[in-house]
């Protein structure tokens, strides 16, 4: 537990709206949750594909409107995929306890992914509560690496600038 305030986005398409709103429904009752942003879909009869609504809770944060975005769909991948296509973004799915500690710990994340179809919607309402209790510490040996991936994102970098840099 943190006494940080989140302002998290919420994603999903069809096959993941059902989990969405449970973990929607558990974040408005966090007190370590000050906003929650929905960005959709809103209902299993609204047939928007996931990069849509993936790639536009991603821009939130991006432009500094979230901290954290929790994301799901059949089987979380669909919508990390979309996700990490918005520079900045370090998005992955993660359905164990070990794996969300990383997501954040190991490669500073802000958007976690869910798969509907692949785990029990108490496992995947727990792993979003446990997602808001980590937080990257940037004098941690991770940094370096992360800053590495960051580096990636920049068009004017070659592979050996990369390379030359820290880690
Ligand atoms: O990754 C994609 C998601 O699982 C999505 O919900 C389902 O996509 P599909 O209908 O293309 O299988």
């Amino acid at each position: 537990m943190t006494d940080l305030q989140w302002r998290v986005v919420l994603a999903a398409d069809e096959a993941g709206v059902s989990y969405k709103d449970a973990i929607k429904a558990d974040l408005l009752k966090d007190p370590r949750v000050k906003e929650v942003l929905d960005v959709g879909v809103n209902g299993d009869d609204d047939k928007t594909a996931y990069p849509h609504v993936a790639v536009a809770a991603a821009r939130k944060i991006a432009a500094g409107e979230a901290d954290r975005g929790i994301l799901v769909c059949g089987t979380g991948m669909g919508v990390a995929i979309a996700a990490n296509k918005v520079p900045g973004i370090r998005a992955s799915v993660a359905h164990d306890s070990f794996s969300v500690e990383r997501l954040v710990l190991s490669n500073d994340g802000q958007v976690l992914t869910l798969g509907e179809r692949v785990i029990g919607k108490e496992l995947a309402r727990r792993l979003a509560k446990e997602f808001l209790g980590y937080v990257f510490d940037p004098s941690s040996a991770s940094a370096a690496k992360v800053e590495a991936i960051t580096g990636y994102e920049t068009v004017a970098n070659t592979d050996a600038d990369v390379a030359a840099s820290s880690c």
